[in-house]
């Protein structure tokens, strides 16, 4: 089974457009579980453009699925995930002032220092997963840093898809391939969506998890959240 892991960095970007409390993410983040989102996936960044340090705490007690927090390891993600020990943290190349993820790990030049943070992530129990690109070498070289699973930075497939997804997928099925073999589990996510996830799955059906917020949010202000969150799991069959 796959599971969908619900990002709802975006319901907080519309919160802190007016600066109240609406829409409620925490509220939120429950009525995904409720509507069947098996995860909910947050990335504090160290702006807090959108979801904010105490949205962390304020979810930690309500989210009954799998909590998944993403963000580079520098002492404010890692002081903070060991907190709140969610059940999985997904560890991300960022510098403060990107746009948006877009990349994966250099989990060869970076080993060491992933290393290190991935056995302290461990120590405390929580499951950890690299962001990374579809490169077989770096690959190999995340599951030498002993994590758990990888996440395949799936931007390039969405991409490429309406120009020919059967060469888009590619990459990304080696990729998951090699994974198996070196013993990792797999996740996947970024720029997911109703057009491109189906195929995706089917490719890859091995995939334990996808994390999906900005096309999923944006579903929902057309199908609902509900209808929207349904769509998703539909296509995950
Ligand atoms: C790691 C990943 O691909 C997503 O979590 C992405 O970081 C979303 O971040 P924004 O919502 O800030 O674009
Ligand atoms: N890890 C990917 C994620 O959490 C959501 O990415 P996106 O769907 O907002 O592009």
């Amino acid at each position: 089974m796959t599971r969908l892991s619900v990002n709802i960095n975006k319901i907080a970007t519309l919160r802190n457009a007016r600066g109240g409390n609406n829409p409620n993410v925490a509220h939120v983040a429950q009525d995904c579980e409720r509507f069947g989102a098996q995860g909910i996936t947050i990335h504090p960044r160290p702006d807090e453009r959108h979801i904010t340090r105490q949205d962390v705490y304020d979810l930690k007690p309500l989210v009954s699925t799998e909590f998944n927090i993403e963000g580079y390891p520098d002492q404010r993600f890692m002081d903070l995930v060991k907190e709140i020990k969610p059940e999985q943290a997904t560890l991300v190349p960022d510098p403060p002032n990107v746009l948006t993820s877009n990349a994966g790990w250099d989990t060869i030049k970076h080993q060491s220092f992933l290393k290190e943070i991935i056995a302290e992530l461990k120590k405390e129990g929580i499951r950890t997963s690299i962001f990374i690109g579809t490169d077989i070498a770096l690959i190999e070289a995340a599951a030498d840093c002993g994590s758990d699973r990888v996440e395949l930075y799936t931007e390039p497939y969405a991409a490429n898809y309406a120009k020919n997804k059967s060469e888009a997928v590619k990459p990304f099925v080696n990729a998951a391939e090699v994974a198996r073999k070196a013993g990792l589990g797999l996740n996947a996510g970024h720029d997911l969506s109703l057009e491109n996830l189906q195929y995706l799955k089917e490719q890859i059906p091995e995939l334990d998890e996808v994390s999906i917020g900005h096309a999923l949010i944006c579903d929902a202000l057309y199908y609902g959240l509900e209808n929207t969150i349904q769509l998703y799991l539909r296509d995950l069959q």
